[in-house]
C-alpha cells in the first residue's frame, strides 16, 4: 500500500457512516448470511448446534475451530467447575456498586477487578487467553446471579460443582434448578447468542486487541458496547416495551403512536439481516414452551400482536432480543439481568474473535475525512 492510501492524502475520501457495508477483516468463526439467512459457528449451522450441544461444547468449538472430543469436553468442564465460586475481591466489588448503577456496570466493574487481580493478565500467549476464557465463562455467571439476588436482597448462592454450566447458572441465580425445559430454553438462548462475526462489541474488542491491550481490556470494552440499546440492551428495552403496552389489544394502537413520535421499535431491525434473523425461528420455538409451561397465552399474543403490526407497517422482522426478552421474563430474571445474560454467552465468541485478531494482528485505524473550520491561527 503506498503512502497516499495509507494517509487518505492524494484520494477523495468515501465516507461509510457506521462502517455500512465494509469488510474490515476475514473471520474463520462464524459466517452471518443474510441471502439463505443462516448462520454457521465454525461450519455449524446454529440451528443444529441449538438442537444437540451443550453450551460448554459450542464454547470449545468456537476457540479451538472443532467440536471437542468426549475427554477434551471433560476437561474444559472440569477447568470451568473448579472456578465457579464468586472470588471475594470481586464480590467486594460488586457491593461497593450501588444498586441504582445498572447490571451491566457491576458486570463491566467485575470483569475489570478479575482481569486486575490475574497475575497473568499481560501474557497474552495462546494458553493464558484461553485460560482467561475459560476463568471468565466461569465466573461471570456469579456476579451475575449474586447482582441479581442482591438487588432482591436475597443471600448470594454457592455453585454446585456437581451440574452442568446452565443448571449451575440456574441454581447461583434461583437457589434452585428449574424445570428441565426451562434449562433446555436458557441453554439455547445463550448457544444463539455466543456469536455473531464482527457486531459492535466483537469488533470493539478486536479494535482494542488489535493494540495489544490484555484480553480482559477488550472484554470490559465489549462489555460497554453490548450495554447499548441498538445493540445487546435490546432484549432488555423489548420487556420494557411490552409493559408499555400492557396488553395485545393495544399493540397496533400504540405502535402507530411510536412510530409517529420516531421512535425505534426495540427488537426490531437489523443490520446484516434485512429478511428476518437467522436465529429468531429457534429462539422463538423455545419461547413457545415457557409460554405453555408457564400458561402464559397473553405474552403470546402481545408477542404476536406486535410482531404483526411492525410486518405490516414497516415491513421490519424480529430480531433475536425479541424472543429473548420475553423468554427471559418468564423464566424469572429482571428485566435488568437480561444483557448480562447476553454477555455471560457472547464472552465466548468475544474471546475467540481476540484470539484470532492476536494471531495474525494488525492495528484497527481508519482515517476520518475533516470537516471542521479551515486552518486558521491564533
Ligand atoms: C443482538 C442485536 O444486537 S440485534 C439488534 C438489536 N437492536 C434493536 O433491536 C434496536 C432497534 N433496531 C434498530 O435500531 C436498527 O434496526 C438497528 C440499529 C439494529 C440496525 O440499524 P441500521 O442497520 O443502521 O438500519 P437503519 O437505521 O439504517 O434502518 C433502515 C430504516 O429502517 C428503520 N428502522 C430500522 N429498525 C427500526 C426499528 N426497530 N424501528 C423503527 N424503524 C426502524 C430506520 O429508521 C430506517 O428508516 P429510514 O430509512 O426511514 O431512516
Ligand atoms: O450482528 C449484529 O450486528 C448484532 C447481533 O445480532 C448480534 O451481535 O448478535
Amino acid at each position: 500500500m503506498s503512502q497516499a492510501e495509507k494517509t487518505g492524502a492524494q484520494t477523495e475520501p468515501e465516507i461509510r457512516k457506521g462502517l455500512v457495508g465494509v469488510v474490515a477483516d476475514a473471520t474463520a468463526i462464524s459466517k452471518v448470511n443474510p441471502e439463505s439467512n443462516s448462520l454457521l459457528y465454525r461450519g455449524y449451522p446454529v440451528q443444529e448446534l441449538a438442537a444437540r450441544c451443550s453450551f460448554e461444547e459450542v464454547a470449545y468449538l468456537l476457540w479451538h475451530g472443532e467440536l471437542p472430543t468426549p475427554e477434551q469436553l471433560s476437561s474444559l468442564e472440569a477447568a470451568g467447575r473448579g472456578q465457579r465460586a464468586l472470588a471475594d475481591n470481586v464480590r467486594a466489588a460488586v457491593d461497593l456498586v450501588p444498586t441504582t448503577a445498572h447490571p451491566m456496570d457491576v458486570l463491566r466493574t467485575a470483569v475489570s477487578v478479575i482481569g486486575a487481580a490475574d497475575p497473568a493478565a499481560e501474557d497474552s500467549s495462546p494458553q493464558a487467553n484461553l485460560d482467561k476464557s475459560v476463568r471468565l465463562l466461569s465466573q461471570i455467571p456469579a456476579v451475575v446471579a449474586y447482582d441479581q439476588r442482591r438487588r432482591r436482597g436475597q443471600e448470594l448462592v454457592p455453585p454446585r460443582e456437581d451440574l452442568g454450566y446452565v443448571e449451575n447458572f440456574l441454581h447461583m441465580t434461583f437457589g434452585e434448578v428449574p424445570d428441565a425445559v426451562v434449562v433446555d430454553a436458557f441453554r439455547v438462548s445463550l448457544i444463539l447468542y455466543a456469536e455473531h462475526s464482527f457486531n459492535a462489541s466483537t469488533f470493539t474488542a478486536r479494535v482494542i486487541t488489535s493494540t495489544l491491550a490484555d484480553l480482559y481490556s477488550a472484554v470490559v470494552g465489549a462489555i460497554g458496547a453490548l450495554k447499548g440499546p441498538l445493540h445487546g440492551g435490546a432484549n432488555e428495552a423489548v420487556m420494557h416495551v411490552f409493559e408499555e403496552i400492557g396488553d395485545a389489544e393495544k399493540a397496533e394502537a400504540w405502535l402507530e403512536q411510536a412510530l409517529a413520535d420516531k421512535r425505534k421499535i426495540m427488537g426490531f431491525g437489523h443490520r446484516v439481516y434485512k429478511h428476518g434473523d437467522s436465529r429468531v425461528p429457534t429462539m422463538k420455538a423455545a419461547l413457545d414452551t415457557l409460554v405453555e409451561h408457564y400458561d402464559r397465552p397473553d405474552l403470546a399474543a402481545l408477542y404476536d400482536n406486535l410482531e404483526a403490526a411492525m410486518t405490516s407497517r414497516k415491513s421490519i422482522l424480529p430480531n433475536l432480543d425479541y424472543p429473548s426478552g420475553p423468554a427471559y421474563h418468564l423464566m424469572g430474571f429482571d428485566t435488568a439481568t437480561f444483557t448480562p445474560l447476553f454477555v455471560a454467552a457472547r464472552v465466548t465468541g468475544w474471546t475467540a474473535h481476540i484470539m484470532e485478531q492476536l494471531a495474525d494482528n494488525a492495528l484497527i485505524r481508519p482515517l476520518s475525512a475533516y470537516d471542521g473550520p479551515p486552518e486558521r491561527h491564533l
